[in-house]
């Protein structure tokens, strides 16, 4: 049998497929804004690092860390492999069963809203316990879960650092934050070049419902944020990572740190390979503002709800990915 190459990809078009326009009022306009440069970048090993994180987290709710120590092979590694696995025939990525395997891949054919498809693939799974479950992720590329994990392993420290500098930052105890996460989700997506970027999207607007997302995304641009009512592109920036708030920290911090809506467009050009990391609460906490942040002068804005409960009521994660959660844990 041939096998699919290039040619025969879904993305390989000359126009945009009926199914992946989005309705005018959704479509990207104006995607000729300059690249932002107020996005942060903050470079980890300067003393300062604490109050411009905090003030990047209070403002916008995204940053960039720079000279974060993790080592560059790691990183390049891991988008490797990942592109090898995009790259795969497609009978190697589908026909996963999503309840028994330790991992989801999505083509481009998931109905994403009202009918239109998203212009990337993507794989996603549970990353905790990293013994536990690094068996089910990918076998092919036979590399798969050893880059993978290493590179896990460096994003569970660089998170635990970011979450204590957060939490010196608001004033809470060491270990509020860190204590009781868990780098829990993996998320990679492969933006292939669009014919029509005007026309598509690659994620749809949303918040991350995490307590902070790390995101790799190599040297392509593509993700957009919303600022005083406007999309402004997160520029890239040689070997750093994309940190944002997510729903969860807005919520323990009362409101001083943000979680802002962001999104993907697409490229005529380039490929983007994004890696998010979900490092979220551990399943049984309550969420809610930490009792130091909260007075009288400022009372508490949100309503304490249980991690676990929050993401099945919210289906936060989608279906697909709430079930390969509770298999893991059942
Ligand atoms: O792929 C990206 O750049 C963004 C991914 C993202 O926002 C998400 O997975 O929540
Ligand atoms: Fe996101």
């Amino acid at each position: 049998m041939k096998e699919d190459t290039d040619s025969k990809k879904w993305f390989n078009v000359e126009y945009v497929p009926k199914d992946y326009i989005f309705p005018k009022e959704e479509r990207p306009e104006n995607l000729d804004t300059p690249v932002c440069d107020s996005i942060p970048v903050i470079d980890l090993s300067k003393s300062k690092s604490v109050e411009t994180i905090l003030m990047a987290s209070r403002e916008l709710g995204f940053f960039q860390v720079i000279n974060h120590g993790i080592p560059e092979k790691i990183v390049t590694d891991a988008m490797s492999v990942l592109k090898e696995f995009f790259d795969m025939p497609s009978k190697d990525r589908t026909g996963i069963v999503p309840h028994k395997k330790g991992y989801i891949y999505t083509n481009s054919t998931d109905y994403a809203k009202d009918g239109v498809h998203l212009w990337r693939e993507n794989i996603k799974h549970p990353c905790h316990p990293l013994e536990e479950c690094i068996h089910l992720w990918p076998e092919k590329p036979t590399r798969y879960q050893e880059v993978i994990g290493a590179y896990l392993k460096e994003i569970q420290k660089l998170s635990s650092r970011i979450l204590e500098m957060i939490c010196e930052g608001l004033g809470l105890e060491p270990g509020y934050l860190e204590d009781t996460s868990e780098v829990s989700l993996l998320s990679s997506n492969l933006y292939p070049p669009c014919p029509d970027p005007s026309l598509t999207l690659g994620i749809l607007p949303h918040q991350d419902p995490s307590l902070i997302t790390l995101l790799y995304q190599g040297n392509s641009t593509g993700l957009q944020v919303m600022k005083d009512s406007q999309w402004i592109n997160v520029g890239d920036f040689p070997n750093a990572f994309v940190v944002n708030i997510g729903n969860q920290l807005e919520i323990i911090s009362n409101g001083k740190l943000r979680s802002i809506k962001h999104r993907v467009v697409t490229s005529t050009h380039e490929t983007r390979i994004s890696i998010a990391t979900f490092v979220n609460p551990s399943p049984d906490c309550i969420i809610e503002p930490a009792k130091v942040l909260v007075n009288e002068l400022e009372p508490s804005r949100y309503t304490a709800s249980q991690y676990k409960e929050y993401v099945k009521s919210s289906k936060a994660y989608g279906d697909y990915t709430v079930a390969i959660q509770n298999a893991l844990h059942s």
